[in-house]
């Protein structure tokens, strides 16, 4: 695979990552799938840092922002970088942050998503498996705007390239085998947002196999 030094453009990146997992699911075994897996996480803050870039309007005029489930802090690290007035606060489980050095505009919480959310101006949720609970109604910090960079299923299917859509249809399958999960076409994340007490949200799919959904509250 390309480094992340010579892959420029977010679309090429992202053409890389789909012809990685299509190859991956194509050998139909658990170590190749894993490796591809630990490639796409390697270049995730390279691909946040386009997708910053390219959704600037997004992340402008906000003051904090709290990143759940958001690991030792590698995104808000990237959205710092553009965006270095933010106060981030990521919220993970107690172990997982338990060691991590805080800065001026990074904090580190260690807490559980579905007992209690910081307060800040935007709540992201990127790749977790379990968003209904952490965005339902009794979450405190609920009435933020809500940012959820996760996979559409079934979205502009003439626009979306077959091996793009292929290798979506197989994460949903393994969400369901490996983690009785699954990925959710776009009236599925609708319902799930309206039930949760937001009136309207906006997808933009620029980000491969994932898109960004803002949910306006
Ligand atoms: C699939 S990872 C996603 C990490 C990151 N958001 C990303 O996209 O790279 C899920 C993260 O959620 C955290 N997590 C799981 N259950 C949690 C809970 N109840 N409260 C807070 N964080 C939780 C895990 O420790 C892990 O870091």
């Amino acid at each position: 695979m390309e480094t992340d030094n010579n892959v420029e453009t977010a679309s090429e990146l992202f053409k890389a990552q789909t012809h990685i997992y299509k190859h991956a699911f194509g050998y139909a075994n658990s170590m190749a799938l894993n490796c591809a897996i630990q490639l796409g996480m390697a270049s995730e803050s390279q691909m946040m840092r386009l997708v910053v870039e390219d959704c600037r309007e997004v992340f402008e005029g906000l003051n904090s922002l709290v990143d759940v489930g958001g690991g030792t802090g590698i995104i808000a690290k990237t959205i710092l970088e553009a965006f270095p007035q933010l106060k981030c606060t990521v919220l993970d489980l107690p172990h997982v942050v338990a060691n991590m050095p805080q800065s001026e505009n990074l904090s580190y919480v260690g807490g559980d998503m579905f007992q209690s959310i910081p307060h800040a101006d935007v709540i992201l949720l990127k790749m977790l498996k379990r968003c209904r609970e952490a965005i339902r109604d009794e979450n405190e910090g609920r009435k933020a705007k809500v940012l959820i960079i996760d996979m559409v299923l079934n979205r502009n299917e003439e626009e979306e390239e077959a091996d793009m859509t292929e290798v979506k249809l197989n994460f949903d399958v393994m969400m369901m085998v490996l983690l009785t999960g699954r990925e959710r076409t776009e009236k599925e994340w609708e319902k799930l947002f309206l039930e949760a007490g937001f009136m309207t949200y906006k997808i933009s799919p620029v980000f491969g196999l994932s898109s960004l959904i803002e949910v306006f509250p």
